[in-house]
């Protein structure tokens, strides 16, 4: 089986199309290049330019069909790590995540912390 490639929103955040890097984005935690598909975008390439490197989910969701999701698909080359992800495995948005402690022995911890004083 072949492994899925994660990614940090960070990683993600360096391939914004400038200077010669590819036009990546994440929609619904998964992570798409679509440095090719530009040229051929219906809504021309100034659209996808301004979200790259970026969470497209809402900019997405709210000017396609289903037939523009379909063809996102073809692009995907990895999802985000666990800890970045916003969705569910159903598609539907979490619940928000409070505290985003780093990896780590003293992360529970750390959320309990966090936890503790927001209440
Ligand atoms: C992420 C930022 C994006 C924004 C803001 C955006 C915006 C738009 C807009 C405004 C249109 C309407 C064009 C018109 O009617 O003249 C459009 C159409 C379309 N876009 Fe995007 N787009 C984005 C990314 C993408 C991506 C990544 C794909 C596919 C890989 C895609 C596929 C399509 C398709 C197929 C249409 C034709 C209408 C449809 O089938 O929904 N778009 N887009």
């Amino acid at each position: 089986m072949e492994e899925v490639k994660r990614y940090t929103r960070a990683e993600v955040a360096v391939n914004n199309g400038k200077g010669g890097k590819p036009v990546w984005l994440i929609y619904k935690d998964k992570v798409y290049d679509v440095t090719n598909y530009l040229v051929e975008h219906p809504g021309g390439d100034a659209v996808i330019m301004e979200e790259a490197g970026t969470d497209c989910t809402e900019a997405f969701d709210s000017e396609h069909s289903k037939e523009a999701l379909t063809l996102l698909t073809k692009h995907k080359i990895g999802e985000l790590v666990e800890e970045e992800k916003r969705y569910d495995e159903n598609g539907k948005k979490k619940k928000r995540v409070i505290s985003a402690a780093p990896d780590g022995p003293s992360r529970s911890c750390m959320s309990r912390i966090t936890c503790g004083l927001i209440g």
